[in-house]
């Protein structure tokens, strides 16, 4: 049998890291390139990274998705980083099954066992040669040990190739880049002048004030975003706030805001004007929450670590809430291909643990009942949205259905929001066409919103009508089945002046 195939259409990009590494303490570390020097660091944030990855999968709590992690602040070479992350993720189970026989995981390297991972990866089937940092040299010093393992599990699998090892792993369709201009800080115009000088750019035919780019544009590092005047944000997580729509000098709650993205959205929608407290219960969240209120500009917004459950609704500093945005824990199935869960561990088949997953949905299920049954008990809310980014009946539908006995009695209907939109709830309930879904594979991302509107404080409110124009709501109601329907009575031409009309 010949020697396995390395693979070398995935090596990973990780020259371009100008660090110096550190000195250690009685020896100067041999001079090196700069392409090593990068590499080294490279390895070293890509291990930080995947250690939280595979902590959060392995306790199946949200420890942040792969990109998530890697685009936060602290990562320099964000896209080194990620392409180590990502391919060490896909060459997992043989690293380990390679290292396993190979004996070399001993006590004292387990402790840095994410770095022998990466490093093991970058050797054996990218970088090929490194010589600085002791794991490197573990590594280096073992490599032919560890070539032989990996032959030994080719030929006892009977397999030729290690395209051929590593099996199916699914492959990501390449997606438009989608960014919301932040309208505090800059206007669609100026952005499309500046971007438009080297990239195709279009404007989002539903979601105002959103561009849509190639897929594989990479803007990370563009000054656009870097000072905030663009997020790198979904089209449909940015549909939830404009469904929202709060009105400028409204006092709104985003009640489970981290990492702030759909918050710093509402204070757009609010031209900045009125009050937003964001709550977010995981204090390092609130971290990134409050990076995210920095970049945007937003002086309104207050931020509260804690539980939004612990919120009294009757504290009188919570009176003229008028708003509540409920974007709370879900399963995130929706956007799973996007978070590039296929990769981690708990996604594999072998791994895959039907029964715990739906325990899982249940408890989610169970606590979205109950901050969305708080969020309606805010005496003065005349608009909430509860979204999730689930593709789960059981998270939505489910959901909203539970409370709707709760809503009614405390004046709430459904209202309909992107009346345009072609994809609504599933039928499970009389009323379910109000709910909008968007679909994983179809609109990128599989979204859920459903929108509550106090059924006496709708004088004033925007609401968009049937046919896809948007226009302000009077009050007129018509009863249909079980639930009720509004009417426009006036109707603007444009989504685009959905939320500016209340800016006049
Ligand atoms: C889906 S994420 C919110 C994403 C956010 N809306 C955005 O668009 O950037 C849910 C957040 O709710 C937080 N959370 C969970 N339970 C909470 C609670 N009881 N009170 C406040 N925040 C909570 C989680 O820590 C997580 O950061």
């Amino acid at each position: 049998m010949p020697p396995p195939q390395k693979n070398r259409s995935h090596v990973p990009a990780t020259a371009g890291h100008s660090r110096t590494p550190p000195r250690q303490p009685g020896r100067r570390m041999a001079s090196r390139d700069a392409g090593e020097r990068a590499a080294f660091f490279a390895r070293r944030e890509a291990a930080t990274v995947l250690r939280r990855v595979l902590r959060g999968d392995a306790s199946r709590r949200a420890g942040g998705s792969i990109k998530s992690l890697v685009y936060s602040p602290s990562v320099r070479n964000k896209r080194a980083t990620f392409a180590l992350v990502c391919q060490t993720l896909k060459y997992l189970p043989i690293l380990k099954e390679v290292l396993a026989a190979s004996g070399i995981l001993t006590s004292k390297w387990k402790k840095q066992e994410e770095l022998v991972y990466v490093t093991a990866y970058d050797i054996l089937f990218g970088q090929e040669t490194a010589v600085s940092g002791s794991v490197e040299q573990l590594i280096m010093l073992h490599k032919d040990t560890l070539m032989t393992a990996l032959k030994k599990i080719c030929v006892r699998k009977k397999v030729s190739s290690i395209q051929e090892l590593l099996g199916n792993k699914t492959t990501v369709k390449p997606k438009p880049r989608f960014l919301r201009v932040n309208t505090l800080k800059a206007t669609t115009e100026s952005v499309i002048e500046e971007l438009s000088k080297i990239h195709m750019i279009d404007k989002d035919d539903v979601v105002p004030d959103m561009l849509v780019l190639p897929p594989g544009t990479d803007l990370h590092n563009h000054p656009l975003v870097k000072d905030g005047k663009v997020f790198l944000q979904g089209k449909a997580s940015s549909m939830v706030a404009i469904a929202l729509c709060p009105k400028p000098g409204w006092k709104v709650i985003d009640a489970c805001a981290a990492p702030g993205n759909k918050t710093v959205h509402l204070a757009a929608l609010m031209n900045g004007e009125g009050s937003i407290v964001a709550c977010e219960l995981n204090k390092e969240r609130v971290k990134t929450l409050q990076h995210t209120i920095r970049r945007s500009g937003a002086d309104n917004i207050e931020t509260v670590n804690g539980d939004f459950l612990d919120i009294d609704s009757n504290d009188p500093s919570y009176a003229e809430v008028r708003a509540i945005l409920l974007d709370p824990s879900c399963s995130g199935s929706g956007i799973s291909t996007e978070r590039l869960d296929h990769l981690l561990p708990s996604h594999s088949s072998d791994d895959q643990d039907d029964a715990g997953s739906s325990a899982r949905i249940r408890k989610l299920s169970a606590f979205q009942r109950k901050v969305l049954s708080h969020a309606l008990s805010f005496p003065s809310v005349e608009r909430l949205v509860y979204s999730t980014c689930s593709i789960h009946q059981a998270e939505n539908e489910d959901v909203v259905n539970s409370v709707l006995p709760l809503a009614s009695s405390l004046g709430f209907e459904l209202a309909t929001p992107f009346p345009q939109w072609h994809r609504r709830g599933l039928p499970v309930f009389d009323g379910a066409e109000h709910l909008l879904r968007t679909d994983p594979e179809d609109d990128l991302e599989g979204f859920f919103i459903a929108l509550f509107v106090r059924k006496t404080a709708t004088e004033d409110a925007l609401e968009p009508s049937k046919d896809g124009a948007w226009g302000v709501k009077r009050k007129r109601v018509c009863r249909r089945g079980n639930g009720l329907r509004a009417f426009s009575s006036l109707r603007l031409s444009r989504m685009d002046v959905l939320c500016s009309i209340w800016r006049l």
